[in-house]
């Protein structure tokens, strides 16, 4: 039934690395996050590539781990949080695979991503008011791409996955 990948979006703290790996063991599928492929391949971490290149640069290379993800056996993919700003991306989520936007309130965002200073845009005297930003940019975007909306915000990362997991077999079975 699920016969392509399945790509978790939603923005930075939404639980789609967590939620992705737990939901790949529940389908008994191979995992992979593009934040971390991208930090493989480039030998460096992800607040180091904004530094050096800049996010221009750290796009280039996320849509270059997405394609190349897409070529592959079917999995769940956990993406960064800002793989749907470039219109070429959203084109290869859509017809590449199942797309589950991870849907969570700033409250949860702002207290999730809060634990450690990876996220180079979260760097800011604000977070919170950057984290509303990104949402009202980026909400919009995620809709377009999504074929499944879960609110995680009242669940555990396992509530979450079974969830989700739910909502793609219902949404399949349509
Ligand atoms: N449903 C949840 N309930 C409680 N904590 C959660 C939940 N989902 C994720 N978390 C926690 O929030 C933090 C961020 O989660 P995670 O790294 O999975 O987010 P992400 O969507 O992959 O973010 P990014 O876009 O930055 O990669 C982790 O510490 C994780 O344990
Ligand atoms: O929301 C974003 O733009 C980002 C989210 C993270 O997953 C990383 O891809 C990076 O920190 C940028
Ligand atoms: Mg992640």
């Amino acid at each position: 039934m699920i016969n392509r990948s399945i790509f978790l979006v939603g923005p930075m703290g939404a639980g789609k690395s967590t939620i992705g790996k737990l939901l790949a063991a529940q389908l008994q599928l191979p995992f992979a996050d593009t934040d971390k492929v991208l930090e493989e391949r480039t030998g460096a971490d992800i607040p180091w590539i904004f530094d050096v290149e800049g996010e221009v640069g750290f796009r280039r290379r996320e849509s270059e781990v997405l394609e190349d993800l897409c070529r592959g056996d079917c999995q769940v993919i956990g993406t960064g949080g800002g793989i749907v700003l470039l219109e070429e991306n959203r084109r290869l989520l859509q017809k590449f695979g199942h797309v589950v936007y991870l849907q969570a309130s700033v409250e949860q965002l702002l207290e999730r991503t809060s634990k450690n200073s990876n996220r180079p845009l979260l760097r800011v005297p604000n977070p919170r008011l950057r984290i509303e930003e990104i949402l009202q940019e980026r909400d919009p975007l995620y809709r377009e791409v999504a074929d499944v909306i879960c609110d995680t915000d009242h669940l555990t990362p396992k509530q979450a996955s079974t969830l989700v997991a739910e909502r793609l077999q219902a949404s399949l079975s349509q």
